[in-house]
């Protein structure tokens, strides 16, 4: 069967309705149908084209970024799209640039930390793009260390104005996107100083550049930082360094829906928590774990369709085997697969968590900040990890000519891996759930009832007093044959269980420490894993609370329920160790928990190509040969090489300076 042919095939063998899989995966009709126009308009103009990206040298690559940036910016107010078909245009430009600070950080910090009044002012502004902003939090000494930052933003009653200052090489700002060569307004983070004390880090409103000829204002440095990873990648962004020599702002610059500052330099604190200043990192980690599935799916429907085209071996009649048939290519393979759709779900019920607490916090109800705080660190910590190591492992999938940039994934994995750094390391994160996690645990004892996603917490009480024997688990009654892992209580409770006995096992072994903070930073590697098993759990939960709702569309839950289960049971057989020796299940389980992996594997075979199809990227969009939608990959392929400038002429330049004197020197020797 030719390339061209192998996908249709598979189509052919589909057991449920992509279009419905589609809305699914969109979250809506009205989703889908935004999506699908965007991504069309996208793809059809010829100023969108991508595929020359890793030949290109900084300056041209950002150059070219600025053209399509501002040309999408054109397009938007000509079509006058809606915010949301703006965010989807900018999503299927898919190139990393200064507009994804702006719309996505400076925005939200101005909305989230500024009074109403500062709204007013500045929002208009930012929203006409008459002013361009950026988030510079980040130092060159402390990125994690947030309070550690050491700008500083001193006030000066008598002129009403504070003067922010860069006091040590360190304290230069280090990292904004956008910053570098663009922005003309950033937040900028600093300590804050009234009357000679310190009241902590806050977010302050300041012009960088000239609105008339862009240059720096006075006393401000700007510059950008220099390559980064990857050859096209993340080098569309001017990501830079700012310092500054006593720089003056006037007193309403300062963001103060938290803390006001009088013109006296009098501090008074607003019935809002202090943690509202990190609020924009809470909105952006719950957009990053959104993303996460699109930049996972994207790899994922590379290998699955490059998976399926790609033979190798034969069978007994001759016809080489698809790889895509082989146990150990599904192994591999289904899990991400089944991760995209899960990430997919649980990213839709972290927007409405966030929805929630940001309607709370407008109410005056705090309660729950720190949950939200946990679940979305934990959450954006879990899935990038996965992410980036996924999309590695689809190069891999995709054997040698996974390597090419023309397979789309050198420049995919280029792009996303900073996810596990940007925006909070991802072990960091992971600490700051731990916290969560052993202070919920400690105030078990004290009939605090936990709520939410540590509900289950509270239904383990038992822990506390450790009467955590084997039998007082249920499923080790209710699993005997490999079918039973299919009951989403059962697969819940493991979850549950695992998690909870890792959580008060740690919460033990801190009471070992008499001082809890040494306790905590000697133990730190065991909590972390208590926190990814928790972040597991939710996202388990939330597959299954998917499960429960109302799908419509032929066979197409029958299709998430082997996901889900599939998702699940990798995740058991991967940390069994955790699961074993916290006694929730017992080996012979894990061996039918094996098995029943296995037999869904089976399921998904048939229907893994329109599984991927349900992601409903173009060509454009997804950037790859390997993963075309004809399958047409050998022909593609092969024509793609010749575009390499390399092969612009037959002999190379150097020809005559290298080779040509090498080989005469190789004939001159062996005649001697
Ligand atoms: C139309 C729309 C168009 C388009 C775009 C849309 C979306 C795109 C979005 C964005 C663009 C996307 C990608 C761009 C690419 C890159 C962007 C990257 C940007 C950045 O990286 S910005 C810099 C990010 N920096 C960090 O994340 C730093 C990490 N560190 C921290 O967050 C913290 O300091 C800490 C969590 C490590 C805390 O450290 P600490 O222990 O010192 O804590 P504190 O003493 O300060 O506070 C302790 C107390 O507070 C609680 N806490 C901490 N953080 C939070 C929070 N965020 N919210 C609520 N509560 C918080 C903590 O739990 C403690 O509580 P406790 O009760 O006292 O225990
Ligand atoms: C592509 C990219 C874009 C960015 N964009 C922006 C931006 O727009 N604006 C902005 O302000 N910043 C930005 N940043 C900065 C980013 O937010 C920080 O780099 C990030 O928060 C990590 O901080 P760090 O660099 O200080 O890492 P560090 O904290 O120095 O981490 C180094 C190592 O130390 C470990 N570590 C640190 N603290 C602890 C601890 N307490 N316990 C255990 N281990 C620890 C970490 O796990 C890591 O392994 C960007 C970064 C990147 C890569």
């Amino acid at each position: 069967m030719e390339g061209v042919d192998i996908l249709p095939h598979e189509r052919s063998k589909t057991q449920f309705d992509v279009d419905a899989m589609k809305i699914v995966w969109a979250g809506s009709r009205h989703a889908f149908e935004v999506s699908d126009r965007m991504a069309r308009l996208v793809a059809s103009d010829p100023a969108f084209q991508k595929d020359n990206r890793s030949r290109l040298g900084r300056k041209e690559l950002f150059k070219n970024t600025l053209r399509k940036a501002t040309y999408a910016w054109k397009r938007i107010l000509e079509l006058r799209l809606t915010e949301e078909e703006a965010g989807r245009l900018r999503f299927f430009v898919d190139e990393p640039a200064f507009t994804d600070l702006h719309w996505g950080m400076f925005v939200p910090a101005i909305k989230g930390q500024g009074t109403e009044e500062q709204q007013q002012k500045w929002l208009p502004l930012a929203y006409k793009m008459q002013i361009i902003g950026c988030y510079a939090q980040t130092e060159l000494g402390h990125g994690s260390n947030v309070q550690g930052l050491e700008t500083t933003a001193t006030f000066d009653p008598d002129k009403d104005e504070f003067v922010i200052h860069s006091p040590t090489l360190t304290s230069s700002k280090w990292w904004p996107g956008g910053l570098g060569k663009v922005s003309t307004h950033a937040v900028v983070y600093a300590r804050l100083i009234t009357n000679g004390e310190e009241h902590g880090v806050h977010g302050f409103i300041v012009q960088l550049r000239s609105l008339d000829d862009h240059m720096p204002l006075p006393g401000i440095t700007i510059g950008d930082i220099g390559m980064k990873f990857g050859n096209g990648a993340y080098n569309t962004m001017d990501n830079g360094v700012l310092t500054f020599d006593h720089v003056r702002i006037p007193r309403n610059q300062m963001l103060m829906r938290v803390l006001q500052v009088t013109s006296e330099g009098k501090c008074v604190q607003s019935n809002v928590p202090r943690q509202l200043i990190y609020g924009t990192m809470v909105f952006v980690r719950q957009t990053i774990v959104a993303d996460a599935s699109s930049a996972l799916s994207r790899a994922v429907c590379i290998a699955t369709r490059y998976s399926a085209v790609r033979r190798q071996f034969g069978s007994q009649d001759g016809v080489e085997t698809q790889v895509i048939d082989y146990k150990t290519q599904q192994n591999r393979l289904f899990p991400l697969l089944a991760s995209a759709y899960a990430f997919r779900f649980v990213g839709e019920w972290l927007k409405w968590l966030y929805t929630d607490v940001t309607q709370r916090l407008q109410a005056n109800d705090f309660s729950t900040l720190p949950e939200a705080h946990a679940c979305t660190a934990g959450l954006k910590s879990l899935t990038t990890t996965a992410t980036a190591d996924a999309i590695e492992e689809c190069r891999k999938l995709c054997g040698g000519h996974g390597y090419l940039c023309a397979s789309g994934l050198p420049e995919l994995f280029a792009v996303y891996v900073p996810a596990c750094t940007y925006e909070g390391d991802n072990v960091v994160l992971l600490l700051q759930v731990a916290r969560f996690l052993m202070k919920t645990v400690s105030q078990l004892g004290s009939g605090k009832k936990p709520i939410g996603t540590t509900a289950y917490l509270g239904r383990v009480q038992d822990l506390m007093q450790c009467r955590c024997e084997v039998q007082t688990v249920g499923i080790i009654y209710s699993i005997n044959a490999a079918e039973d892992w299919l009951k989403p209580s059962v697969m819940l409770e493991a979850f549950e269980a695992r998690s909870a006995r890792m959580c008060v096992a740690r919460a033990q072994n801190l009471g070992k420490f008499a001082n809890p903070e040494d306790g905590f930073a000697e133990l730190s590697a065991d909590l972390v894993e208590a926190a990814v098993a928790h972040c597991q759990l939710i996202v388990v939960s939330k597959f299954l609370d998917k499960l429960q709702q109302d799908i419509p569309g032929n066979g197409v839950k029958q299709q998430l329920q082997n996901l889900c289960y599939i998702y699940a049971l990798n995740l058991l057989h991967k940390h069994l160790g955790d699961f074993l020796s916290t006694g929730c299940i017992t080996p012979k389980q894990a061996s039918l928990a094996n098995d029943q992996l296995r037999s869904l594997y089976s399921q998904v075979r048939p229907n893994a190509i329109a599984l991927v199809d349900a992601f409903n990227y173009t060509d454009h969009y997804l950037g790859s040969v390997l993963g075309r939608y004809d399958g047409n990959v050998y022909p593609k392929l092969y024509e793609e090489a010749w575009k390499d400038p390399l092969n612009d002429s037959v002999l190379p330049d150097g020809y005559n300076e290298y080779i040509r004197p090498l080989l005469k020197q190789q004939l001159h020797n062996s005649r001697l």
